[in-house]
């Protein structure tokens, strides 16, 4: 899939950053603190689509990403040409050729790619100097926001679609080539079985699936004709849109060369419903099919769905047996970005000991969490039971089985001593050095769907789900709780 990278940005991705990452890389080094090690993490502030829960994903394009990392001399001519308000350079020579030698040497940690996750858990967790961790906040989140959006929107219309397919049909309304692409990935790993996005199949390996369009019905002289001449050139293949004219006259037509196609042996695989009242002509169109003899015919439909107008089809009866959702899958449609954030919440100090570092806000929700963080997911009877974001710089015999819900001090749960547990941000990189090899699409897709299982119907729900067990350990609160007093002690002090 690297080479993919390769041939889409035939030149560099490094610079796919904000200017400010580079302005303020230059001020690091300028003041000598570009090597300091530091801690960054990535995360999500509250799940989207009001969902119960979130899917992280996006992590085999954030290697490919660091794998490519590394000023090319057409990066640096670019930059040695930029010009600031005063028309002199704004990098000077020095500071470029620090660029054209830089080379990662971070530790990355991460949520392994379709991991069930909750708001403010860390995805990423970048470890390293200053500099490096800083010129990577804007690709990482561009490629951890949208990815981690469209698998969770995935999520959600599969966990309504009572097991049954569903297409992935987007790449015409899909916000870019590259959108398009990576929707297609991601939504695959949310649980959807195919697309129609042949570039996102051959590159990733997605199975490929589709119909035919209104245009193939318009340009023979009638819907009948249209339908033999697909039987006769794809008599393996068979699926027919019967809504160009009228529905119901569609599906005893494709019934009529269905017949023709028993002749053949061969068989009638579909049809496709792409307007009107789904519910009604799914359930109709079944009847004629049925009464034909065409029990194993399937019926795909599609239309500006999404999992809200999938859920209300499966309690209306609808008779549908593979659903196309396009539009509103691959853009996110009701919410287009996940606002997933980067935050600076350790520093090194010159004796190796921690400095914590907190962003404070009048918002509680956008108050940052301080430390090295570790994400401990807790099991009881093979279902989730709650998360603890830890700090891993307490002591292992200090960590209290308490957690707290630092948006509302009233959610506190105590950990019960039976409880299996596993810690969800797993080492990529050491020093610089990939050590995790991201497993086929497919089993990340297998595994996310086992993880969906793992939940609790309630936190499933569409509508007002339930809030899971998710918090900062008790000594990570407590902490936490101090810094913001004596942060804003500090900046409340005129003297
Ligand atoms: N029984 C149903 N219950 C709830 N929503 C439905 C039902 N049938 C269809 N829909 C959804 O209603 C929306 C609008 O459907 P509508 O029937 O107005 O479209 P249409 O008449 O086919 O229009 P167009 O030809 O522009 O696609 C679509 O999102 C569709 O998926
Ligand atoms: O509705 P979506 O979830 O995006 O699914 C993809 C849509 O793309 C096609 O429509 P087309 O471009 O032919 O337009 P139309 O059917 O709306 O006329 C197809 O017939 C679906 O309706
Ligand atoms: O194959 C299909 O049926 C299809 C593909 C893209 C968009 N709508 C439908």
């Amino acid at each position: 899939m690297t080479s993919f990278y390769k041939s889409i940005y035939k030149s560099s991705l490094t610079l796919l950053t904000d200017f400010y990452q580079l302005t303020m890389a230059y001020g690091y080094w300028k003041s000598g603190v570009s090597e300091k090690k530091s801690v960054f993490h990535l995360y999500f502030r509250k799940n989207p689509f009001k969902s119960g829960y979130s899917i992280a994903s996006g992590l085999e394009l954030v290697i490919n990403y660091i794998n490519q990392f590394q000023f090319k001399n057409e990066d640096i001519e670019y930059l040695k040409n930029l010009k600031g308000n005063d028309e002199k350079n704004i990098f000077e020579p020095e500071f470029l050729d620090y660029l054209k030698h830089l080379k990662f040497s971070c530790d990355i940690d991460a949520v392994e790619e379709g991991t069930v996750l909750f708001p403010n858990e860390p995805i990423l967790r970048i470890s390293g100097p200053l500099i490096q961790c800083q010129l990577l906040e804007t690709p990482l989140l561009n490629i951890i926001n949208f990815h981690t959006l469209i698998t969770t929107k995935a999520a959600r219309i599969v966990s309504v679609a009572n097991n049954i397919p569903v297409l992935e049909f987007g790449i015409r309304r899909a916000q870019g080539i590259d959108g398009g692409l990576s929707a297609s990935r991601a939504a695959y790993i949310g649980g959807c079985s195919g697309t129609s996005n042949t570039l996102a199949g051959k590159i990733f390996d997605i199975p490929v699936k589709g119909t035919h369009s209104h245009s193939w019905v318009m340009a023979f002289e009638n819907e009948l004709d249209s339908f033999y001449a697909l039987a006769k050139v794809m008599p393996n293949n068979v699926v027919f849109l019967v809504d160009t004219y009228d529905t119901l006259n569609g599906v005893k037509k494709a019934i009529e060369v269905g017949n023709w196609l028993k002749k053949q042996n061969k068989k009638l695989i579909g049809i496709r419903l792409d307007s009107g009242d789904l519910a009604y002509l799914s359930i109709e169109a079944r009847k004629l099919l049925d009464q034909s003899g065409f029990k194993d015919t399937i019926i795909i439909a599609s239309n500006d769905l999404n999992e809200h107008i999938i859920s209300s089809l499966n309690d209306q009866g609808a008779a549908i047996t593979s659903w196309g959702v396009g539009t509103q899958l691959v853009t996110a449609f009701d919410e287009p970005a996940l606002g997933a954030v980067y935050k600076l919440a350790a520093i090194q100090n010159i004796d190796g000991t921690w400095k914590h570092s907190i962003k404070i806000s009048e918002q509680s929700i956008k108050i940052s969490t301080p430390g090295i963080l570790q994400v401990r997911r807790f099991y009881k009877n093979n279902y989730f039971f709650a998360d603890m974001i830890f700090d891993t710089l307490t002591e292992k015999n200090e960590i209290e089985p308490i957690i707290i819900d630092p948006e509302d001090i009233n959610r506190f749960y105590k950990i019960p001593k039976e409880c299996e547990f596993e810690d969800l941000l797993k080492p990529i990189y050491k020093n610089g050095v990939q050590v995790y090899q991201s497993p086929k699409l497919i089993e990340t897709r297998e595994k996310c769907l086992k993880m969906i299982d793992k939940l609790h119907s309630s936190i499933k729900r569409l509508l007002n789900p339930h809030h899971y067990p998710a918090g900062l350990e008790k000594n990570l609160f407590d902490l936490k709780t101090s810094l913001i007093h004596k942060m804003k002690d500090k900046n409340n002090s005129f003297s």
